[in-house]
Parts: structure tokens; sequence; C-alpha cells
């Protein structure tokens, strides 16, 4: 080979080697492009497949092809192994749970299947309610396996329901409500749910196998026109749950009942729509009673209306194809809503429900009905809630707090005002312990209306609330506004401690007190008209702590309930707009004038016997609750609520304070007569007892200064006895045998009677008591007269002992007291002047009666009254006593057994006194 073909050989060679290198390149690089395509393949495969759903990936027919191949077929079986491991713990656990679940909190008809409960009434009482309602079943679509479960909403007072349907699909809603409605209907007790249907385009016709319902009261189907009607009803009835069943602070009727029975009905307004959306202002009103409605036990079923709300809503979507979805399972779970319940079966138990129903309302409530299962259980912090009779069957309350603050009641004589009263007294006191709430009550008629509160002779028990109970309260119109004083004065304390505690209500108060006692007050006057009942200073002082109370009381948890046979002519009040705007809660008995806002609200004219329009809205119309009033008064009722709830008092608490003004107070009853005791400086005398809450005596403090002498005067004897008998004995009381002279002058012989009597019981009680007669008095006062002159002139021998001259009739010796003496040209009546003028200073007191003021002006220098420092008036007109007394004396008329007092000393205005029974004997 030469050279040339040499070298050619190896360039072809080199080519040759070349070539095969490409080729292997290529065909390399070619393999792996191909492997590539084929891993994007399948990773494209695989993200579309899972990114889908393998089982909505198998269903496609799109991927059909695809799957089948063999290159994909290992990105299948993984697939599927993922979406069976993924589904394991539902598919073995989650249809299971969710049906135990259900199982719980949807008991009976809340779940079960209709023949187990369709066609009988039921019986829960609201105290629990279902947390889920059913209203059918549901799959998980795309669940390896479709195991259905339960599928239930929530519903009463935990949200509103929102079904959205197309037309195809529509009457599966109708059949949801129908069904639903069904199930919380047999649910509870016949009453406890009413049932509203509006319906935008029929008049009848939407859910017709309820209207059995209808005449039980338990259905209103409304006109399709006027949906603003079932708005305001609905917006109606949330502002009178406010106002009358909210008032204690709870934030809904749920939180009212607690754990008991259910006080308040549910309302469900069904409203059907067209999806077209509601007018605006609509639109806004329903906005309104879904933000509020729960609370009150509204709940709203809105179906094809487009609505948003700002308040718990569930939502049930259908769909054309039969199937639904909801908001409480997600948009995973398909629901297959549960067929409408057999069309013969619905009509027939919704008239068994109206049977039971008209059975219950017919049911005759009583006293105990208006009682808790358990007493005393209840907070008063924010106000008090109490049933007071029956609507229907259902309880109506009566509420007292920040937001109705006092109640007026009204109804001519008969009409049951007392009875009322007691159902009210008892419902409240059997809820709030005496720590919760105190009860004032007054009662100005005559009888023996509130006498029960208080311990008595047949029934010793008393109600552990009353603090203070009066009764026959009558002319002693003082003992009113001595009630009002005191709540004005508590109110007072209540707004100081607040302050201190930089709060402004008693509910913060007791937050930040807790281990205060700050109960509720409730003060109940009866009869009030006769605080009114005359232009005088009592009615304005009346008024004055009326309006002051009424206005300032609610914040500090005083509340007043003002009764009265006729509150139409009661001038003083009505004329002070002030005070009977607070007074929110008004109670009408049949035939009441005035208390219910006239003319527009007559409910009081047609009402029936033992029945009460109780309103909390001031009286406005849409405020009325008629009820009917259980007997509270017949043996049986609330004595025997009175005597449990005194079994269970603490022992340490004081019984109520009884004022009757029939009576004669005793004095040795009365507290401020068992703490006088010996060895006081300045000893105490005891006159009567004065006109207020506290039952107190009216006191005269005999010190040793000028003036501290006791003058009577009046005509008739009790009277001035039984004044002058008190002071003796509560002065006795406060000295040792033998350590004070009581010198008894009876100067006429219709006194004779009662100087006897307190003779002998100052005896009894071991004191030296003379008793001196017309001839002996003349001695007497030249001798009393003689020894205080030595006294303070400082020939005296000995100190000055206690003694007392208790005169009777004073006057009578007159004309022998003014004789002269023939040596000295003294008269007695200079002594009598000497003895009242030095007498004090030397612990020489005088307790004269005289019958008339100018019979007492004649025993004293003229013009200079200053020696009668304190003074017991009768029979006498105000304006004799002017001399004697500030200006307001004049304002005095006598009246029968009470006398007007007056210690110059001690008092800027006189006060009426009752004179004690002095009993008979001091031991
Ligand atoms: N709800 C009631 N059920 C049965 N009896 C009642 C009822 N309410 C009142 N009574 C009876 O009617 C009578 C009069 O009632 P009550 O004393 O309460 O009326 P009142 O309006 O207070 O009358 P007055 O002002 O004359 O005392 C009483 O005998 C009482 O027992």
């Amino acid at each position: 080979m030469s050279r040339r073909d040499e070298r050619r050989k190896k360039v072809e060679d080199s080519f040759e080697e070349f070539r095969l290198a490409v080729a292997a390149a290529l065909g390399n690089a070619s393999r792996e492009h191909r492997e590539l395509a084929e891993e994007r393949a399948r990773d494209m495969f695989e993200v579309m497949v899972r990114g889908g759903g393998i089982d909505r990936a198998l269903d496609d027919p799109l991927l059909k092809k695809a799957l089948a191949k063999e290159e994909f077929s290992s990105t299948v079986a993984q697939a599927m192994l993922d979406h069976v491991n993924a589904f394991r713990t539902w598919s073995e656990r989650g249809p299971d749970q969710l049906s135990s679940l259900v199982r719980e909190v949807s008991p009976a008809a809340a779940s079960w299947p209709h023949e187990s409960w369709l066609g009988d009434a039921g019986n829960a009482d609201g105290s629990s309610v279902p947390e889920l309602w059913r209203i059918g079943s549901g799959v998980v679509r795309s669940a390896p396996e479709q195991r259905p479960f339960p599928v239930a909403v929530p519903l009463l007072d935990q949200a509103h329901l929102h079904v959205s349907s197309t037309p195809d699909s529509r009457h599966l809603a109708d059949g949801l409500v129908e069904n639903l409605l069904l199930r919380v209907l047999s649910y509870f007790q016949p009453g406890l749910v009413h049932v509203h249907v509006w319906d935008v385009n029929q008049l009848t016709g939407s859910l017709p196998g309820l209207y059995p319902l209808t005449r039980a009261g338990l259905l209103t189907v409304h006109d399709p026109s006027r949906l603003h009607e079932v708005l305001d009803e609905l917006s109606d009835h949330i502002r009178r749950v406010h106002t009358s069943v909210l008032v204690d602070g709870h934030l809904s009727v749920r939180a009212v009942s607690g754990t008991g029975r259910r006080t308040e009905p549910w309302r469900i307004a069904v409203l059907f729509g067209n999806r077209n959306a509601l007018k605006e202002e609509q639109q806004q009103q329903l906005q309104r009673v879904a933000r509020n409605g729960l609370a009150c036990g509204i709940v709203l079923v809105i179906v094809d209306i487009p609505v948003t709300v700002n308040s718990p809503i569930e939502t049930v979507t259908l769909k054309a194809d039969q199937t639904a979805t909801c908001t409480m399972t997600g948009k995973h779970v398909t629901v297959a809503l549960d067929p409408p319940f057999p069309r013969t079966l619905v009509p027939r138990a919704c008239a068994t429900i109206a049977e039971k129903r008209e059975e219950r309302r017919k049911r005759f409530g009583t006293f105990g009905d208006l009682l808790p299962e358990h007493l005393w259980m209840e907070s008063s912090s924010a106000g008090v809630v109490a049933p007071v009779g029956y609507q229907d069957g259902e309880p109506v309350s009566l509420g007292l707090g920040d937001t109705s603050p006092h109640a007026l009641i009204g109804g001519p004589s008969g009409s049951g005002k007392t009875n009322f009263l007691y159902a009210m007294i008892g419902s409240l006191a059997a809820r709030y312990s005496p720590d919760e709430l105190e009860l004032y009550v007054l009662d100005f008629k005559e009888g023996v209306s509130f006498a029960q509160f208080a311990p008595g002779r047949k029934d010793p028990s008393w109600l552990p609330h009353a603090r203070l109970v009066g009764v026959n309260v009558n002319t002693d119109r003082e003992f009113g506004v001595a009630l009002l004083k005191f709540l004005a004065d508590e109110m007072r304390r209540r707004a100081d401690a607040a302050k201190q505690h930089e709060v402004t209500k008693l509910e913060q108060l007791r937050a930040e007190d807790p281990h205060g006692r700050w109960p509720r007050i409730v003060a109940v006057i009866d009869e009030f008209q006769y605080l009114f009942g005359e232009r005088d200073q009592v009615t304005q002082q009346a008024t004055q702590l009326l309006e002051d109370v009424a206005r300032r009381g609610r914040s500090q948890g005083i509340h007043l309930v003002l009764c009265s046979q006729d509150v139409a002519g009661i001038e003083g009040f009505w004329g002070k707009s002030a005070i009977f705007e607070q007074f929110t809660v008004r109670v009408a008995l049949p035939k009441a004038r005035r208390v219910l806002a006239e003319p527009n609200n007559d409910a009081a004219v047609e009402l029936p016997r033992w029945h009460a329009v109780v309103n909390h809205e001031s009286g406005v119309r849409h405020g009325n609750e008629v009820a009917r009033i259980p007997d509270s008064t017949s043996k049986d009722t609330f004595d025997f609520l009175q005597r449990e709830l005194f079994r269970r008092r603490r022992p340490e608490l004081a019984e109520p304070i009884l004022f009757d003004g029939s009576k004669v107070p005793a004095l040795h009853g009365v507290q401020d007569f068992r703490l006088l005791h010996p060895g006081d400086v300045t000893p105490t005398v005891l006159l009567g007892q004065v006109i207020d809450v506290a039952g107190s005596a009216a006191k005269v403090r005999l010190a040793r200064t000028p003036g501290r002498n006791v003058a009577v005067v009046g005509s008739l004897v009790q009277d001035a006895a039984a004044v002058l008998g008190a002071a003796a004995i509560s002065l006795g009381r406060q000295h040792h045998p033998a350590e004070a002279t009581f010198t008894l002058c009876c100067l006429v012989d219709e006194a004779e009677p009662a100087a006897q009597k307190l003779a002998k019981q100052l005896n009894t009680a071991g004191h030296t008591v003379d008793v001196v007669r017309m001839d002996g008095i003349r001695e007497l006062l030249d001798r009393t007269a003689k020894r205080l002159t030595e006294t303070i002139t400082g020939t005296a021998s000995a100190p000055p002992q206690p003694h007392y001259l208790v005169l009777y009739a004073v006057d009578a010796a007159h004309t022998l007291l003014e004789q002269k003496d023939p040596a000295t040209r003294a008269s007695g009546l200079d002594s009598l002047r000497t003895v009242l003028k030095h007498g004090p200073e030397s612990r020489t007191h005088v307790l004269g009666w005289w019958r008339g003021v100018q019979r007492l002006k004649s025993s004293l220098p003229p013009g200079v009254y200053d020696d009668i420092g304190a003074w017991v008036a009768f029979d006498v007109q105000g304006k004799e006593l002017i001399s004697f007394g500030p200006e307001q004396v004049m304002a005095w008329s006598p009246r029968p057994r009470r006398g007007l007092y007056f210690d110059r000393f001690e008092h800027s205005r006189p006060q009426v006194v009752i004179p004690f029974d002095t009993g008979e004997d001091i031991s």
C-alpha cells in the first residue's frame, strides 16, 4: 500500500470512528430523551390524577385511555393505595363516630327515625336542648368506601338556618323545613315551640301538614304582603324579652332558665322567598331580628331569600341534582336529605300536639307551679325576675332591674291586687334568698293583708325576706314617709359605698365587694294614694322622697312597687312626670284605670276575673302580656311556702319590724326600752313610739339643764296617762331601788286608776313612790321649791337626789295654787314655776299633764315657756302650739291616739307619737 493509500485509510478509519462515536452519542441522547419524556408524562399524569383525586380520575372519561396504559399502571396503583391510606382513619371510624355523636346530642325526635316518635307529643321541658337536629345523611364522595352518616344541624338558641334551592329542588327545601319543624315540635312539651310562616308566593299552601297546629295557636301563617308585620312582631317580642325576662343581667333566655324549665317558648319564623332580594328596609329589619333573636328564643329559617346576617347561621344548599351540601359538613360531604315524613302521619301528629297543647293551656297553673324546683338558687345581682301567672299554660314573669326599676299596680277593690302581690312576693321569695332580696311592705288600708309576713299568734312563722311590715297604716301617712326616707338613706349609703369602690351600680358594687351584703330591696306600698291624700307637708315630703327614690333607686337596687285601687286620681303622682316615668312595669287587674297607656291600651277593660295585664313597656299596647294569676292567698298556698322559707332562714336573722297602726305598741316590747338600765348619768324618758322604720321610741334626755321637763297637753286622761306612765316606768328602769323618788300627784278623779297603777308598777320595781292629791299639792310644791332654792343658794345639806314629779292634770290645782301665803306673799304657782325653772339642774324633773295649751301657759311665767323643753300634744290644734314649737306644728290636726311630740333640744320639726301600752307591771 502506497503511503498515500495508507494515509487515506487512516483518515477513513478516523472518520468511521468519529461516525460511530457520534452515532452512539446520538443514540444515547435519544434514549435519554425518550425516557425523560416518559417520566415527565407519568409525573404530569400523577399530578393530574392526585390533583383531582383518584376517585374522580377513575370516573373521568377523558382519562379513561390514559388510565388503561401500562406505563401509568404503577402511578394509578400508588395513588389508589395512598387514597385508601389517607382515608383509612375516616373510613374506619369517621361515620361511626358521627353516628354516635348525633345519637348522643340529638336524642329522640331530634334524630331518631320518625317511626319511634311521630304522633306522640313531646315531654321535654326545655331544661336541656338537643344540640343538633337531623336533616339527612351524608357521604364523603371522594372516600374509597362511601359509608353514610347522619347529618344534623344546630338550631334553637344556637343558629338560624338558611336554605337555598333551585327551582328543581325547591320541593326538597319544603320537605327539609317540615321535617325539621316536626322534629322540634315533637321533641318539646306542646307550647314550648311556636311557628310563624311567611311565604312570598302563597297565602296558604306552605307546610300544609302543620295546619292543625293553628287552632292551638302554635302555628301562625302570615299574609304574603305583610312581611313587615312578621318582623315587627318578632322585634316586639325581642324587646319584651329584654325588658321582662332578661332583666336580671342574663344574656339569653337560655341562661335565665338555666337547667330549669324553659320560661319563654321558642319562636321559629320560617320565611319562604323566591330568590329575589328583600327590600332594603326589610333586609335590615331581618338582620336585626337575626342578630338579637337567638338570645330571645327566636330562630329564623330562611328559604330562598338572599341574605347576609351577622349571627350564627347554618346554610343548606340544594342542587338541581337533588343533592345538598351544608356548612355543618362542608363541601366535600354530599347530603341526601331525609324524605318527607309520610303525608298521612304529619297532620295527625300535629293534631295530637295541638290537643295536648290545649290540655296544657286549660291546666290549672297553681301557686305551687310558680315556685322553682330548688329554693333560693338565684342571684339578684342584676335584678329579680319571677313568674306571677300563666298565659295559655305558660308562665308570665315580672322583673325588676335596671331597665325596669319600679312597678305600678292598679285594680279596683276586690280585683285581686292583694292576691297578685302574694303571688309575686311568693315567687320572688322562693327564688332569691334573704341575702339577695329584702322586702319592705306597707298597706295603708285597714285589714290584715300583709300581716301574714310578720309573726302572728296563730302562725308564728314570718317571711325571712321581710324587714318591715306595716299594716293598717291608714292615717299614719308619716309611716309611708318614714319608709321612703329610709329607702332614700339606704340609697345614699349604697351610692357612697359604690363611690368608694369607684363604681356606680349595685351590680358592679357586688362584684367589687363580694363579701358585702347588698341585697336588692323591693318596697311594696299598697293603697299608696293615701300618701298623697291631703295637700300638706306629708304629701310634699312623700312626693319629694318618692321622686328621689324612683329616679335614683334603680342603680342602687332599690325597687318600688306601688299599688292602688285607683291611680287615676293621684294628682301628686301624675303631676310629676319624673316620678311615674320610672314606673315602667305596669300591672293592670280587671277594670284598672290609667295603669296602662290609655286611650290606646284598654286591655284591662275586657280582662276576665283573676287575670292581670303584665306590661314591662310603661303600659303601651305591644308590651301587654295577659296572665291568669293563681290563687295565692288561700290556705296551703303562700302560708305553706312561708313556713318552708322560715324553716330555712339563718337562725340569727331578726324578725321583721311590725308596724300595726291599729295596735297600741307595748312599752316592754320596744328595743329602746329593753336597752335602758341603771347607771346612766342622764336618764332618758320614753314617751311613746315614733312613726319610723326602726320602731323607735320618742326619747327625751333629762339632762341637768334648764327646761328638761316634759308636758303632756290634751283633754283625754287615757292619752296623757299612757305618756306619763311610760315616762315614769322608763325612768324607773334606769335607777336602782330607792335611788330616785317618784311623787305622783293625782289632781282629778279620772286619773286616779292610772296613777294607782303607775304607783304599783314603780313600787313593784322597788322604787319609793309618794302619791299626793289636791290636799297635798301645795305643800309638795312649796317644799320642793324650798329644797331647790337651798340647793342653788348653796345652803342645802345633801347633794340633790333624782326626784320626779308626775303631775296628773296640773291645771286642776291652778286656783288653789294661785292663793298666796299670807306670810310670805308667795303663791303655790310661784313654787310650781320655781320647780319647773330650777328643778332640772338639781335632778328634779316635772312630767306633767295639762288639759289645754292655755292652761299650760297659765302655769308658766307670762310669755316665757322655756321651762317646758319637751312636750306631747294630743287633741290640740296645731296653731295653738305655735308658742311652743317651730312653724311646722301649725300643720298638725289631731287624730285619735296620736300625739305630736317636740323636743326643743333635739328636733327641728315635730314628730307624731303613738302612746305606749305600759302593761301591768315592769318586771
Ligand atoms: N287569682 C285568684 N284566684 C282565686 N281567688 C282570687 C284570686 N285573686 C283574688 N281572689 C280572691 O278574691 C278576693 C279579693 O281579692 P284581693 O283581696 O286580692 O283583692 P284586692 O284587689 O286586694 O281587694 P281589696 O283592695 O278590697 O283588698 C279574695 O277573697 C281572694 O281570695
